[in-house]
């Protein structure tokens, strides 16, 4: 199977998981990436039905509203019923590097926001330990330069994502050569850094379902 089966194959599960919560009424929270964008086009098949969803960018928002489905406000919904969103990496207990799209911050605030968060990956994504792909740190534009020299002091070696802007304004700064591990401690340790907005780790509240795209079928990993 080639990659984008397997991330249609997830987002389709995906689907069957949220079916439920989708006929009681309830809003879905969207993400934002490659496999998400075919989480959304299913989605678009239950446009009718759907209450409407909470998108973790400006470039989900559009690809919702391109097939008619209504994106509302995160502060208009209160909790989220489920959130379903792609990763970077993931390990068996759940805990992710996002980010790879730059879109770390809403996706993280709308996790928050959620109930349950349901990640959907291909098998490439899953790892022994986090931090080969490198993480994704979003800090405002005036402290890169502090916060980069704080990131090395930490062990890691930060590269300004050049040309690129999150939809809240700010910048990349990616980290590699990080060794993660203790995820939680590392994502607490950076978002104290003044100036960063957030960091790409998904550890304080990792993914509570993994659909795991592989060559033998989905495979369901819970926390
Ligand atoms: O900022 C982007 C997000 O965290 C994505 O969910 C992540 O990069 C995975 O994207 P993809 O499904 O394209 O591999």
């Amino acid at each position: 199977m080639t990659q984008d089966e397997l991330k249609l194959a997830v987002a389709q599960a995906a689907i069957n998981h949220i079916k439920p919560a989708i006929l009681d009424g309830e809003i879905i929270g969207v993400g934002t990436g490659s496999t998400a964008n075919f989480f959304i086009d299913l989605l678009a098949d239950f446009k009718n039905e759907l209450k409407g969803t909470v998108a973790s960018s400006e470039a989900s928002a559009q690809r919702l509203r391109k097939h008619g489905i209504e994106v509302l406000e995160l502060n208009s919904c209160g909790t989220i019923a489920v959130y379903v969103d792609g990763a970077d990496e993931a390990n068996e207990r759940l805990e992710l590097i996002k980010g790879g799209g730059a879109a770390l911050t809403r996706e993280k605030i709308v996790a928050a926001a959620s109930k349950q968060f349901i990640c959907i990956a291909d098998g490439s994504k899953l790892v022994d330990r986090l931090g080969a792909f490198p993480l994704p740190v979003e800090v405002i534009p005036m402290a890169r330069s502090y916060v980069a020299r704080e990131l090395v002091k930490l062990g890691g070696n930060p590269v300004y994502r050049e040309g690129v802007v999150t939809d809240n304004g700010n910048i990349i700064l990616d980290v590699y050569d990080f060794m993660i591990a203790t995820p939680q401690k590392t994502e607490e340790q950076i978002n104290n850094i003044t100036g960063v907005v957030t960091n790409g780790l998904f550890a304080c509240r990792p993914a509570d379902v993994l659909l795991l795209g592989t060559a033998e079928g989905v495979k369901t990993l819970k926390a």
